[in-house]
């Protein structure tokens, strides 16, 4: 009954993400009154509460040692010490690198108003990977370059606020991009993530097979991050746009500076033009996956990424350090007002 209404629809490509959603809820009465993918992710959003992980596995385990962040959960039945350390959070902010989360969670102890001076402390050091601060009821993680060690990092974060019982979190990255026709500068909040066949999807091999997932962020928390930011105020614009996703930074973007390519200029500006007329403002290495593990997880997010270069004039970042710092600042400004309001401040 509920696929008729997509094939009738005509969009073939709302009906396989709604049957992906199907699986993940009981949506039926959202479907018979809205058969729009968005508004499903923000109904979806909208009624969870705490994490509910769709991992069987998860409730067989009497421990859980979240290896890459030496972060062990000695009892899955009682987790009280996991929840008195990590309950409170609200909000998980990622980007690459540990030095810009460490600067991140400076920025939002002085935005949350917590006069403590010390330097905040990497919670994940013994893991000697990625690093993890804390600042009140917002985690700051490193996820390091690309799809693969982001999402390693995010099967072990969602865990860690499942079983610390965070209500509602939301996940949000702050990170850094190439634009697509944008000025360099630009802020773009991502909507649809593509990945580097220019598909709006994420695409894993699962057990040998090929595992297609839909890749999308909730418009909801998009527009609420957009009804804070005027260019005005900031002196830089912050968009809505999609973003493409690639496994790598070089040929998977396009690039013809890499150490090999067997394209030419003309093939890459190509490519670049095929992927603005698809709505794509930037291109970064983890959208697709970020936006599809997080809707499976049943879990809020969004990607605010700053445009280091206009890659429609060329591929090389020039900047220089003072300007990329000024940039990569420009996400804190966003993400810091969103949180904000977020919790009431
Ligand atoms: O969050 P960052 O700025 O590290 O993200 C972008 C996407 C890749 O991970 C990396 C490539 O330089 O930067
Ligand atoms: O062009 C760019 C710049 C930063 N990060 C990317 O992934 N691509």
């Amino acid at each position: 009954m509920i696929g008729c209404v997509a094939v009738a629809s005509g969009n073939i490509n709302n009906f396989y993400k709604l049957s992906i959603g199907l699986k993940r809820a009981n949506w039926q009465l959202c479907v018979v009154c809205e058969c729009n993918i968005h508004s499903l992710i923000n109904k979806s959003c909208n009624m969870s509460k705490g994490v509910e992980l769709k991992n069987p596995n998860l409730a067989r385990m009497p421990s859980d040692y979240l290896y890459h962040l030496a972060i062990n959960v000695a009892n899955t039945a009682d987790t009280s010490d996991i929840q008195r350390q990590f309950g409170d959070v609200k909000v998980l902010c990622m980007g690459g690198t540990p030095s810009r989360m460490r600067e991140l969670a400076r920025y939002l102890r002085n935005e949350l108003g917590n006069s403590d001076n010390s330097e905040p402390v990497d919670l994940a050091e013994a893991g000697h990977r990625y690093a993890l601060f804390k600042e009140g009821p917002v985690l700051c993680a490193s996820h390091g370059v690309g799809s693969s060690t982001a999402s390693v990092v995010l099967h072990e974060l969602l865990k860690l606020l499942k079983y610390a019982k965070c209500q509602d979190p939301i996940i949000i990255r702050i990170g850094t991009c190439g634009g697509v026709g944008v000025a360099p500068g630009t802020v773009v909040v991502t909507k649809d993530a593509y990945n580097g066949y220019l598909r709006n999807e994420h695409e894993i091999p699962i057990l040998g097979k090929r595992v297609v997932r839909p890749a999308q962020f909730p418009e909801q928390v998009i527009q609420d991050i957009l009804r804070l930011s005027k260019r005005s105020d900031d002196g830089f614009d912050t968009i809505m746009a999609n973003t493409m996703s690639s496994d790598c930074f070089y040929e998977g973007q396009g690039r013809i500076d890499g150490a090999v390519c067997d394209y030419d200029d003309a093939a890459k500006m190509e490519f670049l033009k095929e992927a603005h007329k698809l709505g794509i403002r930037n291109i970064e290495m983890e959208a697709t996956m970020l936006s599809s593990l997080t809707l499976q997880a049943g879990v809020k997010a969004a990607d605010i990424c700053v445009t280091l270069v206009n890659r429609l004039n060329g591929d090389q970042v020039e900047i220089t350090p003072e300007t990329k710092k000024d940039y990569e600042h420009r996400p804190f400004l966003i993400v810091g007002r969103y949180i904000k309001a977020l919790l009431g401040k």
